[in-house]
């Protein structure tokens, strides 16, 4: 289906789809947010990067990011209920703005991506998943940042259910169900759903996690795992090498401590890695690679085009959850 360009949105029948991403502060974030627009570009991907900001990002950070094709949206801050929580970064209290995001209606679908993220290859086929599904990749419970939970202490992770299994004693209470990273997901915006979130949201104690928790609570019904080559958190690397091919990660998030590229030194635990350095080295390529800004890049549509046509190969989880998703439909009684 070819699409239609309306106002700066791509639509497929009516559909319009993009990437979205989250931007706050004065700080480094920023240069996470022009990569992963440049990162974009480079994958061919078709759809827009819209970023979500507050009102803390200052004029010459907005003006870069337009400046790299990306729509800038303001959103106001979300504020969790007051609450003596620890979270397990100080500032991820400011994280829970992102839940403005299911309120970008003007879109059928979108993918959530964090600005410490780069996308390497080509994902748009995300965007033609099932819909009633949250889609993200699963996350590992295995780093100091988890030292607060019932499944750190025990040596429980998803990433391994059967290495350490889930003590079926009053104690620790049932098995956790599948969660995900909040650094990467594939959702469809819904404003009674965004409505509900924030008055959820008012009746929820802050955990330590903040709106990762929050999200993983609130969606743990509609969940599908979709594969880590979607969402390389990096600390798989080091925790579950056995469920990891590098060099078949399409997306990678760098959210290990000391991982930030941008204010990567190599001193912190893990990042004197080889894998890591060499990724870091790969997002500043991306990052310095001029030919990437969007003014440079080459507009014909016919060179666009035969790019975009390049054979995309889509992966069986891909047409196994589709598979999934008709055979559902199928059994379903009909409305009729
Ligand atoms: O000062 C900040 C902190 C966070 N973020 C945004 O919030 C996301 C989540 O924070 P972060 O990625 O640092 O969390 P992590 O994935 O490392 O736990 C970031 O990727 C940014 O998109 C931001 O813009 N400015
Ligand atoms: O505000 C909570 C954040 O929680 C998540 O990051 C965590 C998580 O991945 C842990 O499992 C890791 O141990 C940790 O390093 C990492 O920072 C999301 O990436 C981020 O977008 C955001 O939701
Ligand atoms: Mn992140």
């Amino acid at each position: 289906m070819a699409p239609e360009m309306n106002n700066n949105k791509l639509s497929y029948g009516g559909k319009n789809r993009a990437y979205v991403t989250f931007l706050a502060g004065n700080g480094g974030y920023v240069k996470g947010v022009v990569g992963l627009a440049k990162g974009l570009r480079k994958a061919n991907s078709k759809y827009p990067l819209v970023v979500a900001v507050l009102p803390d990002v200052p004029a010459d950070h907005r003006r870069q990011l337009v400046d790299q094709g990306c729509i800038v949206k303001d959103i106001q801050p979300v504020n969790p209920p007051d609450n003596q929580t620890q979270f397990a970064m100080a500032y991820y209290v400011l994280n829970y703005s992102k839940l403005r995001i299911w309120e970008f209606v003007e879109y059928s679908r979108l993918i959530y991506l964090d600005g410490d993220i780069q996308v390497f290859e080509n994902i748009d086929h995300l965007f033609d998943l099932p819909d009633g599904s949250f889609y993200a990749v699963k996350d590992c419970f295995c780093e100091k940042t988890w030292s607060h939970t019932p499944q750190y202490k025990i040596g429980y992770c998803q990433q391994c259910p059967d290495k350490v299994t889930w003590p079926e004693t009053e104690q620790l209470g049932p098995k956790p169900p599948l969660y995900f990273n909040a650094g990467m997901f594939v959702y469809e915006p819904s404003l009674p759903t965004y409505y509900n979130l924030l008055e959820t949201l008012k009746v929820v104690p802050p955990t330590p996690f903040a709106e990762q928790d929050f999200l993983n609570m609130y969606f743990k019904d509609i969940y599908k795992p979709i594969p880590p080559v979607y969402n390389l958190v990096l600390a798989m690397l080091w925790r579950h090498p056995e469920n990891i091919e590098l060099n078949e990660a399409k997306v990678v998030h760098y959210c290990a401590a000391g991982a930030k590229p941008w204010r990567f030194t190599g001193q912190e635990e893990n990042m004197e890695r080889e894998d890591i350095k060499m990724l870091v080295e790969k997002w500043w390529e991306i990052y310095n690679d001029e030919s990437l800004d969007y003014k440079n890049v080459n507009v014909h549509c016919g060179q666009k085009e035969d790019v975009q046509k390049k054979k995309q190969t889509i992966p069986q989880f891909f047409t196994d959850l589709c598979e999934a998703a008709v055979l559902h439909c199928a059994k379903a009684p009909s409305a009729a």
